[in-house]
């Protein structure tokens, strides 16, 4: 870019960080240095990387969102909590909030994930272990009780049984009295990555899919704020893949929802602000932040050249982060506090929208009171003593991040190919012999007639059919697999490094003390499902539940069915049990 465009590119953003809002605080340096809100080329000075870094808070966004990076809004502190029933974890969550939380996240137990009822056979010994049991809508209530569910952001991380569980978050915030309109907050959903990575599933990729079309549409609709995906790239990480492969995948899988939401007919400008990203941050610094600069980057080109989103805010890739679990060690365990604390700054360089810090005892247990007390902590020293808000991307231009930031996106765009192909688009090398472009190849195919033969599935468009067949090849399961044993290898035979584990054994540390659920959540759980059933009008739930059977069999929007069974306190397992009878339940192909 030569230095006319950029010079013009800087004024471009000036006028626009002189428009937006900005907080009153000291954006000086420890000693009172000032800092500017952003830093480019010198003036009057070419750079060819311009074209690809950009200015924050506008196209491509390798640098941000917002021109006026964390100087407008520091990222939220969101901390995933759950354990026990639902008043512990609401003890818990009062606790984040006073001490700095700026968001709810739910972690659910395993029974809730799989879409079942605490009191069947399949949840003995699960209940209220990995996270938080809720059975209905009750549970809800005693959830959130105390919290006003219309002045904070939930998260709550479920996506076999996603649909339910959002319909009895719906029906808890009406009887809070809460306009569910306005409601603002994120539901997990991915189903694609279960698949590929957490086997979390409930029902055959595509019954799943019909879901999501029905939630996107829902939201879209009615509660426009609402984020009804966040497409994760964390599980498929701490799986073993690369940064590349997460990032791939990742994308991929929202190129997908793109393509659902396009093939029900809604405006990619109205959907497109719903999908929202959820990433792992690492123990490899830079390679973190050129993975979240790259994210941004390929999501918005995508977005306008290939689905044709034309407002930012389509165009834009908002993140979570968590740190990443599979680096913290049993071993020395206090180290997780340092590995965190660079894992969260990897995720704040790269320009992060909201982040988990996760506690030095998560190898081993759900956080206590005083490690999920560190975990945030380890953000409230990022935010408000290291000086990371004052300057939006301050690693943009540095040669080695811009670098791999561009080898990141090259590495990305190699696994999109296999993955377009694997649905049958085989991209072609342009007239002059460059190599494919993955985007253009997935243009083409979603304007080639959809029914023309040698198209498979191309009418759900062409990353999905590559998805959705890498799926059913174990594809993504052997990719991933490949990617663990060959980093397992290297730990073994001394190339890379664990402190503790393969190297510097030696310790003084005591073993921690952790948290651990008593067996008499389950039992108390399980007497109050009981008193539940036998007091709520089982009429009222034998029709909302038939109505739901109804639906599934045809076409109609499943939204309001499942919102009227969470109402009349249907329970969990029942929803569930109801579209697995209609479904079926899905097994996975494996192999190595
Ligand atoms: C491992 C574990 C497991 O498997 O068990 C898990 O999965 S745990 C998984 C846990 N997952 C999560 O917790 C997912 C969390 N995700 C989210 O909260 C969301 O999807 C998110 C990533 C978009 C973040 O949403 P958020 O509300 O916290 O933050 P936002 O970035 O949207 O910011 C809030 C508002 O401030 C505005 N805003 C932000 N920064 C600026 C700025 N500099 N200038 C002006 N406005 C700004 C935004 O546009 C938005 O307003 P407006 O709305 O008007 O634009």
């Amino acid at each position: 870019m030569d230095a006319d465009q950029i010079d013009e590119g800087r004024a471009r953003w000036a006028k626009r960080y002189a428009a937006a809002a900005r907080r009153e605080a000291d954006f000086t340096t420890l000693s009172g240095l000032e800092t500017e809100p952003v830093y480019g080329p010198p003036e009057g000075v070419a750079d060819p990387r311009m074209e690809r870094i950009g200015w924050p808070g506008e196209f491509p966004f390798t640098r941000g969102l917002y021109p006026t990076g964390y100087r407008g809004r520091p990222w939220t502190i969101r901390q995933f909590a759950g354990f026990g029933n639902a008043e512990q974890t609401n003890a818990r969550y009062k606790m984040l909030l006073k001490a700095g939380g700026g968001g709810l996240s739910v972690a659910f137990d395993m029974p809730t994930l799989m879409g079942r009822d605490s009191d069947e056979s399949a949840s003995l010994g699960e209940v209220g272990h990995c996270g938080v049991a809720i059975d209905s809508t009750a549970d809800m209530d005693r959830l959130f009780a105390g919290i006003d569910l219309g002045g904070v952001t939930t998260s709550m991380t479920i996506s076999g049984p996603a649909i339910p569980i959002f319909c009895m978050y719906l029906a808890a915030a009406e009887r809070q009295g809460v306009d569910i309109s306005t409601l603002d907050g994120t539901l997990q959903t991915d189903i694609h990555k279960e698949y590929i990575a957490q086997k979390e599933w409930l029902f055959p990729p595509e019954p799943h899919l019909r879901l999501i079309g029905d939630l996107m549409a829902y939201c879209a609709e009615n509660i426009p704020r609402y984020k009804p995906l966040s497409v994760s790239g964390y599980h498929i990480r701490e799986a073993g893949s690369t940064a590349a492969q997460e990032l791939a995948f990742t994308l991929a899988d929202g190129f997908s929802y793109v393509e659902l939401g396009l093939s029900r007919g809604l405006d990619v400008d109205r959907f497109a602000p719903g999908l929202s990203f959820f990433f792992d941050a690492h123990i490899d610094f830079f390679e973190e932040i050129a993975k979240f600069r790259a994210a941004r980057r390929i999501w918005a080109r995508w977005l306008r050249d290939v689905y044709g989103a034309k407002t930012d805010r389509a165009q834009w890739l908002r993140f979570h982060t968590q740190t990443a679990g599979v680096s913290l060690t049993a071993q020395q365990p206090y180290n997780n506090v340092v590995r965190t604390a660079v894992e969260a700054l990897a995720a704040i360089m790269g320009g992060t929208n909201s982040l988990h810090t996760n506690a030095l005892d998560e190898t081993l247990a759900l956080p206590t009171d005083q490690s999920a007390e560190i975990a945030l902590r380890t953000q409230s020293v990022l935010r408000d003593e290291t000086g990371v808000l004052n300057v939006a991307d301050p690693l943009g231009g540095s040669w080695y991040v811009e670098a791999l930031t561009d080898k990141i996106e090259a590495e990305a765009e190699k696994i999109f190919l296999q993955i377009l192909a694997l649905g049958g688009t085989a991209p072609m090398a342009d007239s002059a012999g460059r190599g494919a472009d993955p985007a253009t190849a997935a243009l083409d195919a979603m304007n080639s007639d959809a029914s023309s033969e040698g198209a498979p599935r191309h009418e759900i468009g062409p990353v999905t059919s590559g998805i959705l067949q890498g799926i059913e090849d174990g594809w993504f399961n052997a990719e991933i697999a490949e990617a663990a044993f060959t980093y397992q290898q290297q730990l073994e035979d001394g190339t890379k490094h664990i402190v503790g584990v393969t190297e510097l054994h030696d310790t003084v540390t005591p073993d921690l003390e952790i948290l651990r659920i008593s067996g008499d959540v389950e039992r108390e759980q399980n007497a109050v499902l009981a008193r539940r059933r036998a007091g709520r009008d089982n009429a009222a739930v034998d029709r909302a539940l038939a109505e739901i059977q109804a639906a599934a069999k045809g076409t109609a929007n499943l939204i309001e069915p499942i919102l009227a069974a969470a109402r009349a306190e249907a329970t969990l397992g029942e929803i569930c049990g109801v579209l697995r009878v209609e479904w079926g339940e899905y097994r996975e192909t494996t192999g190595l």
